[in-house]
């Protein structure tokens, strides 16, 4: 039977040190700001923007979400992010992905400054992700999270063989260079991997990663006894209920660690949220933050 991580918890707790954060940044005069667009409406989306805006105004993060139609042109956002960067009152730009087809995501992605690019998409801030550059730039705050999560489980990533299925600029290949930087040997899989070879290598894995949007696409058959396993998918079923990649069923018993949908990876992705806000707002106004206060 596998212990259960609690996303919720660690969550929590990481919300109450940014709350800590956000009020000796506004000590210093300074309240962090989060403006997040939303261009039509996806559902994934709707519950990201309706936990963050919540969790945003208890954590004292300024954030404001701007709402466009799904028919709006490219123009009218590319005009609103150059608000935005120029704004100094915003600290953090989030685009919901996916954008509706006629937009050109990458442009988006472009447009907003690399300095206020919270989810880390600009391809400046991949290319720091990907050269293992030091310093500090934003990292997309999914697989960040996930990173927070283990290593609050006191799961060590140097060395084990980490599985991870999904390739979007969202998780996938961020969470490949973090555990790639964390010393850990990788594969990086994908929804059109032959079933057999998927197989294969879960079966050698010490660490999964699913965010493929499929869901039970791992289950408990294809797991190592005693594997660590995050599910980040989200998918709706005809019930209404939200349920994983993993089949939790089957996995549970045959994991050593596993995480829960909902109340796993998707809290940590808003709490991070808060987290890469806060410091992007320390750093645009040159204020320090508490030494080691990221660890919960
Ligand atoms: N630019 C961009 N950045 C993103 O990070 C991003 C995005 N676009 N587009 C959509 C996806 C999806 N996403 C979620 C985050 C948290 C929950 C979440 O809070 N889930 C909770 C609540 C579920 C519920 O309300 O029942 C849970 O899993 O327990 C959900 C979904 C971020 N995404």
């Amino acid at each position: 039977m596998a212990k259960l991580i609690d996303g919720k918890a660690i969550a929590k707790a990481l919300r109450a040190s940014v709350t800590e954060q956000a009020t000796r940044l506004s000590e210093a005069g300074v309240v962090p700001g989060l403006a997040v667009i939303l261009v039509g409406d996806d559902p994934a989306s709707e519950i990201y923007v309706r936990n963050k805006e919540r969790a945003a105004s208890k954590a004292g993060v300024n954030a404001q979400t701007i709402r466009y139609d799904a028919e709006t042109a490219e123009e009218t956002l590319l005009a609103k992010i150059a608000e935005l960067n120029a704004d100094t009152s915003v600290d953090a730009i989030l685009v919901q992905s996916p954008v509706p087809g006629h937009i050109d995501e990458h442009k988006i992605q472009e447009a907003i400054s690399p300095a206020k690019d919270v989810d880390g998409f600009h391809p400046e801030n991949i290319g720091r992700l990907y050269a293992n550059r030091e310093g500090y730039y934003p990292i997309a705050n999914t697989p960040r999270g996930i990173m927070t999560m283990l290593a609050h489980e006191g799961v060590k990533l140097a060395g084990k063989n980490v599985v991870i299925i999904g390739r979007s600029i969202l998780v996938g290949r961020p969470m490949f260079a973090l555990a790639q930087a964390a010393d850990a040997t990788v594969s990086l899989l994908h929804r059109y991997t032959p079933d057999n070879l998927r197989h294969e290598l879960l079966q050698q894995a010490d660490v999964v990663i699913v965010a493929t949007g499929v869901a039970g696409l791992v289950t408990g058959a294809d797991l190592k006894a005693g594997a660590t396993v995050i599910d980040v998918g989200i998918n709706r079923m005809a019930d209404g209920s939200l349920v994983g990649d993993v089949d939790f069923a089957s996995a549970e018993p045959v994991a050593g660690l596993i995480t829960p949908v909902p109340g796993g990876v998707g809290p940590m992705t808003i709490a991070t949220l808060l987290q890469t806000t806060a410091e992007l707002a320390a750093l645009h106004h040159g204020v320090t933050l508490e030494a080691g206060w990221q660890t919960i």
